[in-house]
């Protein structure tokens, strides 16, 4: 069983209290997004772990409550060198900043001990799980073998972090670090222990001797050096909330530059001896205890990091990695031990018997070192993939497009923003989701979460923004913008508002990650109606027109609304728009009526893009024309939001608006009176695809919701996942939509290639194709969850809701059908 993150606090150790009103004046001068207002700030303390005594914060802002950990020194007189919460900053401030690997994102670090009487830092507050025991109870086994798995690789990836490159270079000493770390254990062992502290124990003494004799060569020439963490097990690492990975390493008190077998073999430890907190006993470990079903041997376990680090089989020298693990946990125990007897130690009453563990660990280093063979002299053969194992082979592989060639394969450059995205979804999206709809569901739900505005900050800093924009549209607003003729990037042009040069095709590959989560597509700029908004601009807007509307939307200060529909008539065929734009001196004036404008209701929301007729008498396709309207113009009033199986979509909504004598400047025009229809196909086209790139990854992230609720719950005697009727589901599920991608790809790259109008028919053919396989996955998912999947408990009901409007929101079905048929009818003419 695992442990939520939120489930470890509870009330703050008396001994470990401190000035709560001095921390959140401190916090909301330096902790970007921190509200303004906060009406509460409560403070609860982590009980697990015992050294750097951390807190978690809750701020409450009206309604709603962020949450932030704090993690400082201990007071009281400490030991040298240790409690370096600087150096945890630090190196948390790296990794999150340059690499994948899964840290929290660091807030501020505060060296001042007069704020709250030691130096502390701030970080994100991770929602997931910790898995306490090793032994994983209550977790299925083939989920353990997935479970250990990710594990091997989160510690191989911190190891492949290339230290030089984000300035970690300095962190510690690469070499000889068993050496230094002998001596240095050995030296707090001896302070840590005898008259009036810890019992000292001679065996420990005559370990270090040992250790001293057998250090391995590879420690001196560094070959096994890089970043070490110091304290890798599982209970330092913070799963997902559903999923089976990790989405943050904690506790980096003890990190440095050294040698990362010791990483390794301490990872291991619990194969060797009973590390549970409140068990003394000795040799307790999975070897002799027996393992958990699923779980993998160590030998399994060593070999899935040694082939995710491309590292040597460590047989020859593992018994002095593990004898040492075993060391240095006894004195790190003894410390513990030592504080507690001094009445400093965090960690309550469980380091009363640290003492006692320091004895254990040093008894088992001893039968370790005595046994004959612990490792097998080469790792197990790779033939026999346990099957969870294959199916994580194969989960991976939908996240990650290998690279193997082929039509559809992405570019590094695409894997990579693809990895980033997905890393962004996991640290930043996900969690933030209940939050967000806490806000969307109360009285202020036209209001928008600041978590919303700090993630856009955020996305904007990692490069993962606007990236819809097509090379060529970029293109033309960089000459606009620049007055550089050839459109290519110069220095000093505003060029990350102007996306990452992606043609459809490779957005295709990224958007889908975004369509996973109804909020994401916001954060990174790249929600519909502004996408299509934006579009029409680039294209078709006016220098003017450029500077005033697109820059603000680019830059995400505003949101734009599109208002073609109209309640009185059949507005899939938009030759029947009645709203009138009416052509007086140098304005234009507005009437009429339109609903399901969407967008319209957030206050961001500045700018209308307004369909209407100038032209009643002109030729059926050259009465429209398309106006920029200012929502705040007299005349332009939002009449209710409308909504979709009772989901508002607030703050973002659906208005109902009426225009009664809109008066808007003349130059607001886009293209020119009559060029409706044009601006029109040239914004749906790609707009349309953005929804069916979303709906793929709507129709993912049910699929792996599906299959972690199948293999969890049990229905007659076995998981649903073992029942034939889920079998032939799911496959049948799985097979819709990879035929769906190909198709959106498809499309996407004729797109590219062809242009709008000879891309139509298979443009249209993925808007078909695209909801309707969205809504049958997303059945299927919903009946897998039983009567949680059409609660609003599970996010698949909002994403079956949205799917279905695209049924009919731009161009019901039938309307794409009649186009795909018109064009096959006519190549049978040709
Ligand atoms: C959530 C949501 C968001 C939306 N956002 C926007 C927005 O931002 N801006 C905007 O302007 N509009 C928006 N719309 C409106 C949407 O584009 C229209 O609802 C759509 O174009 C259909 O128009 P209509 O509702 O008037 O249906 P009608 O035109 O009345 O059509 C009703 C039905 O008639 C049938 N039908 C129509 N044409 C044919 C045909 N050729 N052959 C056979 N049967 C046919 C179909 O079954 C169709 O569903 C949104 C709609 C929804 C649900």
């Amino acid at each position: 069983m695992s442990n939520r993150t939120s489930d470890l606090v509870g009330q703050v150790d008396p001994a470990q209290k401190f000035d709560v009103n001095a921390l959140r004046r401190y916090a909301s001068a330096n902790v970007e997004g921190f509200p303004v207002s906060v009406s509460k700030f409560a403070v609860s303390q982590f009980g697990h772990g015992q050294s750097n005594p951390t807190f978690l914060l809750e701020v409450h802002s009206g309604p709603s409550i962020k949450r932030y950990v704090l993690r400082k020194k201990p007071p009281g007189k400490l030991l040298e060198s240790a409690h370096a919460v600087e150096r945890e900053f630090q190196v948390l401030h790296a990794l999150g900043t340059h690499t994948l690997v899964p840290v929290p994102k660091v807030f501020c670090l505060c060296n001042d001990s007069s704020v709250i009487g030691t130096p502390f830092y701030i970080m994100e507050y991770l929602e997931g799980r910790i898995f306490i025991d090793p032994k994983l109870p209550g977790i299925t086994p083939i989920r353990r073998r997935t479970i250990y798995n990710a594990t091997a690789k989160a510690l191989a990836s911190l190891h492949s972090a290339d230290v030089d490159a984000i300035g970690l270079g300095n962190y510690g000493k690469r070499t000889h670090y068993c050496r230094r770390q002998v001596e240095r254990w050995a030296k707090q062992y001896l302070v840590s222990t005898g008259d009036g502290k810890s019992e000292r124990n001679p065996k420990m003494l005559e370990l270090a001797d040992w250790l001293r004799h057998h250090i391995p060569v590879e420690d001196s020439s560094g070959a096994t050096a890089g970043l070490v963490h110091g304290d890798f097990r599982i209970d330092n690492l913070v799963f997902h909330p559903v999923e089976d990975r990790v989405i943050g390493i904690l506790d980096w008190e003890l990190s440095t530059l050294g040698n990362q077998m010791c990483d390794v073999a301490y990872s291991c430890l619990h194969y060797i001896v009973n590390i549970a907190t409140d068990d003394i006993e000795e040799n307790g470990g999975f070897e002799l205890s027996g393992f958990p079903e699923g779980t993998p041997s160590l030998a399994e376990y060593l070999s899935d990091y040694c082939s995710a680090t491309g590292r040597p089989w460590p047989a020859a020298q593992w018994k002095f990695y593990v004898a040492f693990s075993l060391f240095r946990g006894a004195s790190i125990y003894a410390g513990v031990h030592c504080r507690w007897i001094m009445g400093n130690a965090s960690g309550g009453e469980r380091a009363r018997i640290a003492g006692q563990k320091a004895n254990s660990l040093i008894g088992t280093a001893w039968s370790f070192i005595a046994r004959e063979s612990v490792l097998p002299q080469h790792p197990p053969s790779g033939k026999k993939i346990p099957i969870e194992y294959k199916q994580q082979l194969e989960n991976r592989s939908q996240d990650q497009v290998l690279s193997s060639g082929g039509r559809f394969v992405p570019s590094q450059k695409v894997q990579d923003l693809r990895d980033r995205l997905i890393k962004f979804m996991d640290k930043h999206i996900y969690p933030a989701e209940n939050e967000l709809y806490k806000l969307a569901q109360s009285s202020n739900r036209w209001t928008v979460h600041p978590e919303e505005e700090n993630l856009k900050e955020l996305a904007k800093r990692e490069g993962l923004w606007n990236l819809w924009i097509p090379v060529d549209s970029a293109a033309r607003a960089r000459r606009i913008l620049t007055g550089n003729k050839t459109g290519s990037p110069v220095d000093g042009t505003p060029d990350f508002l102007l996306g990452a040069g992606l043609t459809n095709l490779e957005y295709g590959y990224v958007c889908e990650i975004m369509g996973r989560s109804v909020w994401a597509p916001q954060v990174f700029n790249c929600g519909a109606p502004d996408t299509g908004n934006m579009e029409v601009l680039l294209r078709y807007g006016s220098e003017e027109q450029i500077r005033e509307w697109l820059v603000p939307l680019l830059e995400g200060k505003i949101r734009s609304g599109f208002a073609m529909t109209e309640p009185q008539v059949a507005s899939s065929d938009a030759t029947n728009i009645e709203c009138s734009i009416k052509r007086h001196g140098d304005s234009y004036i507005i009437n009429g009526r339109k609903w399901w404008t969407s967008g319209a209701m957030d206050p961001r929301c500045k700018i209308l893009v307004v369909m209407g007729k100038t032209d009643f008498e002109a030729p059926q396709h050259k009465q429209q024309s398309m106006i920029l309207v200012d929502i705040n113009t007299p005349g332009v009033n939002i009449i209710r939001p409308l909504s979709v199986f009772g989901f508002d979509d607030a703050p973002h909504g659906h208005a109902e608006i009426s225009f009664e004598n809109v008066r808007v400047p003349a130059k607001n025009i886009l293209l020119g009176e009559g060029r409706g229809f044009e601006i029109a196909q040239g914004r749906l086209g790609p707009g349309r695809l953005h929804h069916c790139m979303r709906l793929i990854g709507a129709a993912e992230r049910a699929m792996q919701m599906t299959v972690e609720r199948a293999l969890k719950r049990q229905a007659f005697g076995k998981l649903i996942a073992e029942h034939g009727s889920f079998l032939s589901d799911i496959a049948k599920s799985r097979i819709e939509l990879e035929k769906t991608r190909l198709l959106v790809l498809e499309a996407a790259d004729q797109l590219d290639r062809l242009g709008n109008k000879n891309a139509r028919g298979t443009i249209a053919m993925a808007k078909v194709a695209a909801p309707n396989m969205a809504l049958k996955v997303l059945d299927m998912a919903m009946q897998v969850h039983g009567a949680a999947g059409v609660s609003n408990d599970t996010i698949l009901a909002h994403l079956w809701a949205t799917s279905r409007t695209l049924r009919i929101a731009d161009g019901p079905d039938e309307v794409h059908l009649g186009t795909i048929a018109k064009l096959e009818l006519r190549r049978a003419k040709i």
